[in-house]
């Protein structure tokens, strides 16, 4: 296995995003936190004191003992990176502020996405994007840049639309994602209204389903990504699960292929990035179950250290198709687990030094 060492900060540390990046990072083999940074009404306070911890281990005792700070670049002069968890509301600004201060950002959140220089990565689908970052100009010397992973429902869509894609190509779907309660942080969603009940509308969500698989799937062309062009429909809700995102996937393909060659195209399919190892890439990316039951997001979300995506239900459609359902752990595979995958393969391909 290829080995690093490198300090990474993390921003957005006290969150439910930021504190998965503290339990994965814990023993990471390349990665080490130095800082942890947050809002100031957390900066000056213990980790242990300023986050309401809700991760099912205990807190790492030596995250638990740092001192928040504000996330400034100043206070993270030592790191080689940062990792960002921030609130979207002032990820952009924060988030330039890093890279043109020359630390690059590794970003879960929203606003850098549809950047025409920022790659939107997830390394089994598009690894080639990152060569996008040499077309960033927050520094003169190339020294600070952003790459982001997608929305946590766009994770399990693009992996499982990539051997789809490769094989036949891609008309149009209609999907709909079943969405956990973790997705909207803590304290998230009022208990008053997702207790036994299903919230038919997540704000903001289905614009950023029905375009980040374009991106994602789309091609590099000189200096931007030149977007696939499939049309996707988009339905989100909000369920009461606690992890783990379930899409409903309806989709129609170019060319007539038999549901047999579908079959094969999701078992026979490559990892592009197998040969790299990387400390967090799972052994087997996309598991196609064949039982009818599943998977389902309580048993299956967590395998793999949850960042195996899930496939089942595959069948012939009648207005589409092929139908299918597609899960991934939103808050690890879809957000702190994807951006420390992408990370791993930045500095493996000699981004981060
Ligand atoms: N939850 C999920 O499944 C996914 C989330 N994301 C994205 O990741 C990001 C984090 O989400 P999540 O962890 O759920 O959100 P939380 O609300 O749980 O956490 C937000 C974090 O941002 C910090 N913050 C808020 N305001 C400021 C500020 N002015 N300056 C510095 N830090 C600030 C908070 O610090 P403090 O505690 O001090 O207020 C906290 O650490 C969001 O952009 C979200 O959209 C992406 C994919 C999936
Ligand atoms: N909106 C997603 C989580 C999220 O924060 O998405 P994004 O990173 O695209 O803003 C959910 O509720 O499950």
């Amino acid at each position: 296995m290829l080995m690093y060492s490198f300090q990474v900060g993390v921003l957005g540390a006290t969150g439910a995003v930021g504190q998965k990046f503290i339990r994965l990072l814990e023993d990471h083999p390349w990665f080490t936190i130095e800082t942890l940074g947050a809002s100031k009404r957390s900066a000056g306070k213990k980790y242990k004191h300023a986050a309401h911890w809700i991760e099912k281990t205990e807190m790492p005792a030596r995250a638990a003992d740092m001192t928040v700070q504000e996330c400034s670049p100043e206070q993270f002069a030592d790191v080689d990176f940062v990792f960002s968890g921030l609130d979207s509301s002032v990820a952009e600004e924060i988030e330039r502020a890093f890279a043109e201060a020359g630390i690059p950002v590794i970003s879960n959140a929203k606003n850098y996405r549809m950047h025409d220089q920022v790659p939107l990565l997830v390394p089994e689908v598009n690894p080639e994007h990152a060569a996008l970052i040499e077309k960033q100009s927050f520094t003169e010397d190339g020294s600070g840049w952003i790459v982001t992973n997608p929305n946590c429902v766009s994770v399990p869509l693009s992996m499982s639309l990539k051997p789809l894609h490769d094989a036949f190509g891609i008309d149009s779907l209609v999907i709909t994602s079943i969405q956990s309660v973790s997705g909207a942080g803590y304290p998230g969603v009022s208990s008053m209204d997702i207790v036994a009940n299903v919230v038919p509308y997540i704000g903001g969500e289905e614009p950023k389903v029905e375009t980040e698989s374009t991106k994602l799937l789309g091609s590099l062309d000189e200096d931007s990504i030149a977007f696939e062009d499939f049309t996707i429909q988009a339905t989100a809700v909000r369920v009461p699960t606690i992890e783990g995102h379930l899409l409903s996937v309806a989709a129609k393909l170019k060319g007539t292929p038999s549901l047999e060659e579908v079959k094969t195209a999701f078992t026979d399919w490559d990892n592009p990035i197998a040969e790299l190892d990387l400390p967090s890439s799972p052994s087997t990316p996309i598991r196609l179950y064949e039982e009818n039951r599943y998977p389902q997001p309580r048993i299956h979300a967590e395998r793999e250290g949850g960042m195996q995506t899930a496939v089942g239900r595959l069948r012939e459609g009648t207005v589409m198709d092929i139908g299918y359902v597609t899960m991934a752990h939103n808050t690890i595979r879809g957000a702190a687990g994807g951006a420390i995958l992408n990370a791993e393969l930045l500095a493996a391909k000699g981004y981060i030094s």
